[in-house]
């Protein structure tokens, strides 16, 4: 099986690139189904996602053409199917962002119920609601969930129950070719909903309001395709950004949208790191003490909670008391337990609040990637921990993190994949 093994007591420095964000990229690629002569994506993560995500579209009949690094060509002439089986949506939940391109393109879809997953139970409820809204009827039954719109969607105004990143992207897919106008109300606002809504209308689709609680989209007869490139991936800048606050580093972030980065800047700053903005890369020198902070996590513009377990693994070194309250997920605490074993002090309580009391050492010992940002606390702590950390299931994170070994290497870590 292989591992990451981390001998910590590294200081961080240099320069790292980030790579596109996988949470545009992956609705990107599901839109691209809109199209009917195909797309050219730029800025594409190398990443497990990545891949599974094209084989769900290859399994609808269209063609992918990865032959060039952080380059996709997507021919869409042809839609031939309508089915994402279960073994792609349940190794990556975003393999349901096609059921709402499909819908619009061809008026039907068949896909896996995606199922829980380690960070909570995570419905689809909101996404079906909006569905049947625009028209489609929707059956469920032996693990699948299949949506028909014959005839066509008929714009509509939608509310979201909750601002779902998910339900945003597919109801957007969906309506851009609805007959009228759709008005999504409690709109997720996350800076890759606007790059969606920019490959959209790149294909010819008319999306506006993006970024903003009300998304309006005039649906079009049909879409062409187009070039985009891919947001930086925010996620992943603020993996490198707390790794160089931990490590008394002084690191360089290329390749970053500071504008995404507010609530995780003001946090690095409450815990004592110097953070300069620059236009497309932000610099970050990390103190010889860190001071407590407290976060909870919230939908954008708030504070993310893809990177809660990474600031948690922060806190664990602070001098102090701080303190996570996760709002979005209902179970994201899976970390803490691995932290532990670490070394670290943490109470969590009702599975959505922790109280994390510094210690002056983590220690290196054997811990599991849980999920995907666990697997990066992990890395993480490993970097400050004395003595070798060794990561197991590190599969989480190759989802997610394009070249994570020697990005950090390049940073002067002592990291490397074994097995
Ligand atoms: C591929 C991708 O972009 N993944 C991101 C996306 O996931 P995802 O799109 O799945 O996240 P959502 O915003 O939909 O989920 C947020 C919360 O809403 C709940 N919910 C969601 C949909 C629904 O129909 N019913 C319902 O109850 C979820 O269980 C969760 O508790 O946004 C999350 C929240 O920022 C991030 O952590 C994920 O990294
Ligand atoms: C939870 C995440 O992703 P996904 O929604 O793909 O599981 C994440 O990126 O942290």
């Amino acid at each position: 099986m292989e591992k990451l093994v981390v001998k910590g007591g590294h200081r961080l420095t240099g320069t790292v690139r980030v790579s596109g964000a996988k949470n545009a990229v992956l609705p990107i690629i599901a839109a691209s189904v809109l199209g009917t002569e195909g797309s050219t994506i730029l800025e594409v993560p190398e990443l497990e996602d990545v891949s599974t995500i094209c084989k769900v579209l290859e399994c609808l009949g269209l063609k992918v053409d990865h032959s060039t690094p952080h380059v996709l060509k997507i021919d869409s002439r042809q839609v031939t199917g309508w089915e994402a089986p279960y073994d792609l949506v349940s190794t990556m939940r975003a393999s349901f962002l096609v059921m709402g391109s499909l819908l619009a393109r061809v008026g039907r879809a068949k896909i896996s119920l995606p199922g829980g997953c380690a960070i909570g139970t995570r419905p689809i409820d909101i996404h079906l609601k909006g569905f049947e809204a625009l028209g489609a009827t929707i059956e469920q039954g032996h693990g699948y969930i299949e949506a028909f719109a014959p005839h066509g969607l008929v714009g509509t105004t939608i509310y979201l129950d909750f601002p779902s990143v998910g339900a945003t992207e597919n109801l957007m897919m969906a309506a851009s070719m609805a007959k009228g106008t759709t008005i999504i109300e409690n709109a997720a606002q996350e800076p890759e909903i606007v790059d969606l809504a920019n490959y959209i209308n790149v294909m010819g689709g008319k999306v506006r309001g993006a970024g903003t609680t009300a998304i309006r989209i005039d649906g079009v007869e049909s879409m062409k395709g187009g070039e985009h490139t891919v947001i930086p991936d925010r996620i992943e800048a603020g993996t490198f950004m707390v790794a160089g606050a931990m490590t008394q580093g002084d690191i360089l972030v290329d390749n970053v949208l500071c504008e995404h980065m507010k609530p995780l800047i003001a946090k690095l700053r409450e815990a004592g790191a110097i953070v300069e903005e620059g236009i497309s890369d932000v610099h970050v020198v990390g103190p010889q003490e860190l001071h407590p902070i407290t976060i909870k996590t919230l939908p954008y513009p708030g504070f993310p909670t893809d990177m809660q377990a990474q600031v948690m693994a922060m806190m664990c070194i602070a001098k102090g008391q701080s303190s996570v309250l996760e709002t979005v997920f209902e179970n994201r605490f899976m970390h803490v337990d691995e932290l532990l074993r670490m070394g670290a002090n943490i109470r969590t309580s009702g599975g959505r609040a922790a109280i994390v009391e510094g210690v002056p050492k983590l220690y290196g010992c054997q811990v599991r990637a849980t999920d995907l940002r666990a697997g990066a606390a992990m890395v993480l702590a490993g970097l400050v921990a004395d003595g070798v950390t060794e990561i197991t299931d590190i599969y989480h994170i190759d989802r997610g993190y394009e070249n994570l070994v020697a990005k950090l290497t390049g940073l002067g870590a002592d990291i490397q994949r074994i097995g």
